[in-house]
């Protein structure tokens, strides 16, 4: 599965501790993160991650861009919700794409554990057949 990872600065901390705790379960799947919270997990855990650029410079709309391929299949994102962001238009649009392609999106650390939980019993093998059928739709 590809998985992203997201924090704002005030949630970063909960997630290195939170990807510490499942990296045996998350060392299985493809991880991606916007620029700073990929490096702070990069450093504290020594997992593989493809980084795109920091949320502010436009690493939501990058994710939310492989949202849009049907590329992403489980998201992350401990959002801060007592600071305002400036680039909150593209924290919204992100969130919006989840629900446009049904895609399970976790913004605290409760939701994440649930999700983790599915992830690791197989509730999320029908993205596998969504993936099938985008391939041979595209003749692969
Ligand atoms: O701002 C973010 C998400 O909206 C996260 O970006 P960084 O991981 O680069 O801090």
């Amino acid at each position: 599965m590809n998985i992203a990872l997201i924090a704002h600065d005030n949630k970063k901390n909960d997630l290195v501790q939170f990807v510490t705790a499942y990296k045996s379960t998350l060392e299985d799947h493809t991880l991606f993160a916007t620029g700073t919270t990929g490096l702070r997990i990069q450093e504290a855990t020594k997992l593989n991650i493809h980084r795109f650029q920091s949320g502010p410079l436009g690493g939501d709309q990058q994710i939310g861009a492989m949202i849009a391929e049907n590329q992403m299949d489980m998201i992350i994102f401990f959002r801060d919700p007592l600071t305002a962001q400036p680039h909150e238009p593209d924290v919204t649009a992100l969130v919006r794409l989840c629900d446009v392609y049904a895609i399970p999106l976790a913004t605290n650390m409760g939701t994440a554990e649930i999700l983790i939980h599915g992830l690791e019993r197989g509730d999320l093998k029908w993205r596998t057949i969504i993936h099938e059928k985008q391939g041979k739709e595209n003749g692969e």
